[in-house]
């Protein structure tokens, strides 16, 4: 489902963090979001979750108005994966994913088993279900988190930097894994050579508000990257087409 954020103006106590974002993640899409520390990405990302109260503007979600929604509503129309790894009980990565279950509404006991099951096989851990969530690696965690995304059943996932702490390869699987889903995904980005790769769509924030959208090779041109990072880098095509970026270092 598309998600529109129109003009959006968001303040915390008395600083204005951001200063009326535009942005659209088209359905279907992988749309990155990429800009320096803390340019407002969480913040966008939080004020979708309700976490904070727009100033003014609108999110709208396939063309209806988030606001006034409860966290149930909320959590019927879009997944939400956090930057946070860790959980504060002892649950097992089980339990953890089938959580998602009751934003499903009510389901038998077989039902539920097999949502659940489905999720963890999307994400290659069925072996991890009876593990400690506590006592499983960052990028297993991670796993978990988005496989009970993916069984909340909906079209649309909102993740916050989910490559954080993660060795490439996990890196590399979790995005596949996004990708090949169709799914609409609104993603934070730091690293712009996977925002280049996977995304279809990028934005790039500076203080608050979207300094320019389009294609990533559009968007990560030379004289942009070093006006928003303050570096010396691009997006490049490859031969076979697919779009790196190379960041040149002294
Ligand atoms: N609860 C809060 N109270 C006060 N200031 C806040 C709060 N949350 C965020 N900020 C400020 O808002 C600005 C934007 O923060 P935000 O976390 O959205 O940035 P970000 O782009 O996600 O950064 P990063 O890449 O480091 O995660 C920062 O200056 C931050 O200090």
């Amino acid at each position: 489902m598309k998600i529109e954020y129109q003009d959006v103006y968001v303040s915390i106590g008395r600083t204005r963090i951001l200063y009326g974002v535009n942005l659209t993640a088209e359905s279907g899409n992988i749309t990155g979001i990429v800009g320096p520390n803390g340019c407002g990405k969480s913040t966008l990302i939080k004020t979708t979750l309700g976490l904070h109260s727009m100033k003014a503007g609108d999110i709208l979600l396939e063309g209806s108005s988030l606001t006034g929604l409860n966290n149930k509503q909320l959590a019927q129309r879009f997944a939400y994966v956090g930057q946070e790894n860790s959980c504060m009980f002892d649950f097992t990565a089980y339990e953890i994913v089938s959580m998602a279950v009751p934003i499903r509404g009510r389901l038998n006991k077989r039902a539920e088993r097999a949502l659940v099951m489905n999720a963890l096989e999307q994400l290659g851990i069925v072996h991890l279900r009876d593990r400690n969530i506590q006592n499983l690696s960052g990028g297993e965690r991670k796993l978990v988190f988005i496989a009970r995304a993916f069984a909340q059943g909906v079209d649309t996932i909102i993740l916050d930097e989910p490559t954080n702490h993660l060795d490439i390869k996990h890196q590399l699987y979790i995005l596949d894994i996004l990708k090949q889903s169709k799914k609409t995904i609104l993603i934070v980005l730091h690293d712009l050579r996977l925002a280049a790769h996977y995304c279809d769509t990028l934005y790039l924030m500076k203080q608050g508000n979207v300094v320019c959208g389009g294609r990533p090779s559009e968007v990560l041109q030379k004289k942009r990257v070093h006006q928003v990072f303050g570096v010396e880098g691009f997006a490049l095509e490859l031969e076979d087409g697919a779009l790196d970026f190379h960041l040149k270092m002294n």
